[in-house]
């Protein structure tokens, strides 16, 4: 298996945080260090294009580790196909489609785009997941921890989270 090392900006050390998987390897070590994943690890990165034939779905386990950084996010199974899921709660049908357009700039920007779902007037919800691979790459952890990170909240109802 062929390793990536990249510098993580924000400690200090080298680390494995992307394999020829499309995983992100953040808790095996490297020459005695250890490099944390965390979620704003994650949220600092870019996501890179979909288009390199080396690009590969990842594994359920590597998904089931890499959701515990990415705060209110599912991880759901459509046919064989993992993806993420998240919903929230708007005020208002107009604030849903506000919402729509922060997260549609922060996709843009990363050239990595959700689907996106606004139902019964007040429920957003969104999906994440790599088309070109018909599954998940750190792409997607990357782009949901971006959206986590969005200012949302005068959109939100005060219970926003389904
Ligand atoms: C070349 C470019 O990276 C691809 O067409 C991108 C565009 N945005 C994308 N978004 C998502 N979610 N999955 C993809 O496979 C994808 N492919």
């Amino acid at each position: 298996m062929k390793f990536l090392l990249k510098y993580s900006s924000n400690s200090r050390v080298f680390g494995i945080l992307q394999n020829n998987m499309g995983v992100s390897s953040c808790r095996k070590s490297v020459c005695g260090f250890r490099a944390l994943c965390t979620a704003k690890d994650l949220s600092i990165k870019k996501c890179v294009p979909c288009n390199s034939k080396d690009l590969q779905p990842m594994t359920e386990q590597a998904a089931s580790d890499l959701i515990t950084k990415v705060d209110g996010w599912n991880l759901v199974s459509e046919g064989d196909a993992l993806r993420l899921k998240k919903s929230w709660k708007v005020k208002t049908f107009t604030k849903g489609l506000e919402l729509f357009k922060l997260i549609a700039d922060v996709a843009e920007a990363e050239g990595h785009h959700p689907d996106l779902h606004l139902v019964g007037w007040n429920n957003v919800t969104v999906e994440i997941w790599t088309h070109a691979v018909g599954g998940l790459t750190e792409n997607d952890f990357i782009l949901a921890a971006k959206i986590n990170a969005l200012n949302m909240q005068h959109l939100l109802r005060r219970n926003a989270t389904n």
